[in-house]
């Protein structure tokens, strides 16, 4: 994946009934954003290890695997085992987010540490090292959609400063409701990793939909 603006289309708000195709078409991405939910995590349900492993066997761009699931101890290494490039876990579902962090490592995929909308980020602070990446939530987890929560802001700016003070690459996620007008919001504040589902998906030309975000991305980082 590139240095710049990181764009991920997220598959659930693709056509699943030609999920090949949809993946095809969003080549010139950065990675495809695969949302796991298990009914119980979220009140809402996609699929599960068997999916991602044939989204896995199909895609041109790397899969960004973000588990909304209960459990995550328990699951989360059988996701990094299928040879995806990046899974993320919520902090919420986890008894110990370094130690699993750790195995998922060991494994060999990058490991990625989501934050629910009402989770505060300092407890996490001194646990960076330990991470690849942080995906702060924009929307409550559940569903493609909605709306954007600007209020969101000051945890990705205490995640880049901590992350300077560690001097580590940390990659910062922002997922929910980015798109055109808020991609450069996210930007600013230190986000270069983007999902992206009906912005892309909805978009009737999705080349020039992922162009116009890392674009927009681009010019918001460099202010
Ligand atoms: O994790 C989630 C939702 O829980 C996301 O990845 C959504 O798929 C984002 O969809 P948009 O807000 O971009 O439509
Ligand atoms: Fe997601």
């Amino acid at each position: 994946m590139s240095s710049g603006p990181r764009i991920q289309p997220s598959i659930l708000a693709a056509d699943w009934a030609n999920i090949q195709h949809e993946v095809e078409r969003i080549h010139a991405a950065d990675g495809v954003h695969v949302d796991v939910m298990d009914n119980h995590f979220v009140p809402n349900l996609t699929f599960g290890p068997q999916m991602v492993e044939a989204v896995q066997r199909v895609s041109p761009i790397p899969l960004d695997v973000h588990l909304m699931i209960s459990d995550a101890d328990r699951w989360a290494p059988g996701y990094a085992e299928l040879g995806v490039f990046s899974v993320t876990f919520h902090a919420e579902a986890s008894l110990d987010p370094a130690a699993l962090a750790r195995r998922i490592r060991g494994i060999g995929a990058r490991a990625s540490l989501a934050l629910k909308p009402g989770t505060a980020v300092e407890p996490y602070l001194e646990l960076l090292p330990e991470f690849d990446q942080v995906l702060v939530m924009t929307v409550e987890p559940g569903f493609g959609g909605q709306s954007f929560m600007a209020d969101m802001m000051p945890k990705l700016r205490a995640l880049r400063a901590a992350a300077e003070r560690h001097g580590i690459d940390l990659w910062l996620q922002v997922d929910g409701g980015i798109a055109l007008d808020t991609i450069g919001i996210a930007a600013e504040a230190g986000a270069d990793t983007f999902v992206a589902g009906s912005s892309v998906y909805g978009a009737a030309d999705v080349d020039a939909a992922i162009a116009g975000l890392r674009e927009a991305a681009s010019a918001a980082h460099a202010h």
